[in-house]
């Protein structure tokens, strides 16, 4: 009898086994297939892109930079400061990919544009241009679809695109893109990619011994630091030259990416001609080719709130919500930023939060377009109010170091208190959860060079190109170099 129930049990166990292994296998084999069909798009877009620009061999080739850095590096404080500038006198089209469901960025930077700059702002939501994402449509696909389009649009609007990547992106994939052979011969070519870095805040996402611990490392940020032909080192004013400073951050830096040029300045002044226009790309004589498997590195280890207000807030309630709010979570708080209604105020309020750090001010610009929309903001729901918002992204982790996760519903409730008498509503419009890892991208097979027409894996591009800058110097190799 026990026997038999013995028997019983084990046959049970192994049936469960079975059963959870073969879902596992399914569920992979499903993800592997999504991921051959979305290539498969990919690579069929691009020699899209080919043929069409095939079609108009005159057409101005449009250079683009890739702009990208980790969260609040100060990636949009620069595309404001070229959208501002009058000096290049270029038509800039920006594409933004922003971390979390709802954008933030485009307010910022459409309000600020010079009448004639901007030539188009398209953000992509939710996202980081490295992952194969969840929805049918990729990042990645993203951009081709507008480089697409853009195809279709009479080239002399626009003579220049950035593309900011989301502060959380491994640019590989993208970089990879623009940089095969299809998109050589395309209307676009790659002019460069520029890396923002935070000098006051890198040591807690790459090893710089003497800013203090590492807490967390991201491995985006290496990957960032990897791709970059020139890195722009922000916020050196909030550190000083004091032992542990600038220095020591430029020093780590250097060892990250030997052969990248470092420019030190506050983006809303960095100086254009270091950044735009510099041909970095064209100058390589080695080419990208995929490594063999993945290459996004991209770890999610974070979590997303985005709140969304209606009605107005109070000015002295929100600012002391903010200051508990980024002192509780100095450690986690990646990102807290939004542009918000305050009572009385026809202005918006925007907030830019990083880390233990958080400002406000009220900006003319910002939010121009929503201004007549406010009026009638006691008839919308909220959820329709795209104006009034605040997205707070942060690490996430076991205690001690992340002892004070994000509580939406702590949150959603705490921001409702500063409303004015009590009116107004918070809802919470979306969280991303830790644990929803996305897989990272495999490469796109069957890459070659434009050039020599060897695979070469990208893993092996900065070195190479360090060891041709350092040739062309005519130093030494720095050692740890293959
Ligand atoms: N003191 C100082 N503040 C800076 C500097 N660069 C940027 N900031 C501020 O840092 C905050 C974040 O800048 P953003 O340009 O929004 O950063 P971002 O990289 O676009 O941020 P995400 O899009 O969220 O990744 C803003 O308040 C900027 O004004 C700098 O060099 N010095």
């Amino acid at each position: 009898m026990a026997g038999g129930l013995g028997v019983d049990l084990v046959g049970g166990y192994a049936g469960v086994v079975a059963v959870v292994a073969l879902s596992f296998v399914v569920a992979q084999c499903l993800v592997l297939l999504s991921q051959r069909l979305r290539f498969r798009r990919v690579m069929q877009k691009s020699a899209e892109l080919t043929q069409k620009s095939a079609a108009e061999p005159d057409a101005k080739r449009i250079p683009i930079t890739l702009v990208t850095g980790f969260l609040g590096a100060g990636k949009t404080t620069l595309l404001n400061h070229v959208l501002s500038s009058a000096d290049h006198g270029l038509r800039v089209a920006v594409l933004i990919n922003e971390f979390g469901a709802v954008s933030v960025d485009h307010r910022l930077i459409a309000g600020h544009a010079t009448s004639g700059a901007l030539a188009d702002v398209v953000v992509m939501k939710n996202g980081c241009m490295c992952c194969s994402g969840d929805s049918p449509g990729s990042e990645l696909e993203g951009i081709l679809n507008k480089l697409l389009e853009m195809t279709a649009v009479d080239s002399s609007l626009y003579d220049y695109m950035l593309i900011e990547t989301s502060g959380l992106a491994d640019p590989t994939a993208v970089v990879h893109l623009l940089f095969r052979h299809e998109m050589a011969r395309s209307r676009f070519v790659l002019d460069g990619v520029v890396t923002l870095v935070d000098a006051s805040n890198v040591h807690r996402h790459l090893a710089v011994p003497e800013r203090g611990p590492l807490v967390r490392p991201r491995p985006e940020v290496a990957r960032q630091l990897a791709l970059a032909d020139v890195v722009l080192l922000t916020k050196t004013d909030a550190i000083g030259d004091a032992p542990g400073g600038r220095e020591a951050v430029e020093r780590a830096v250097r060892e990250a990416c030997p052969a990248a040029t470092i420019v030190v300045s506050h983006p809303a002044r960095a100086p254009l001609e270091q950044l735009l226009g510099i041909d970095a790309f064209r100058r390589r004589r080695v080419h990208l080719a995929p490594e063999r498997g993945p290459t996004a590195v991209h770890t999610l280890g974070a979590q997303t709130v985005c709140l969304r207000v209606r009605g107005a807030l109070t000015l002295s309630a929100l600012q002391a919500w903010l200051q508990r709010v980024v002192v509780t979570h100095e450690a986690e708080l990646y990102r807290l930023k939004g542009t918000l209604s305050i009572a009385g105020e026809r202005r918006r309020f925007v907030v830019q939060g990083v880390h233990g750090e958080v400002r406000g001010h009220f900006d003319e610009a910002v939010g121009a377009d929503v201004a007549a929309s406010a009026q009638d903001a006691t008839s919308r729901q909220p959820e329709d109010d795209e104006s009034s918002v605040l997205v707070l992204i942060a690490s996430t982790g076991p205690p001690p170091d992340f002892a004070h996760q994000l509580d939406e519903a702590e949150l959603q409730s705490s921001l409702q208190a500063c409303a004015l008498d009590g009116e107004g509503s918070v809802v919470v419009v979306r969280t991303d959860k830790p644990g929803a890892t996305r897989r990272a991208a495999p490469a796109l097979d069957g890459d070659e060079c434009v050039d020599c027409g060897d695979e070469q894996p990208l893993k092996k591009l900065a070195h190479t190109e360090a060891r041709a800058r350092i040739a062309r110097r005519g130093g030494a190799a720095p050692s740890g170099l293959a």
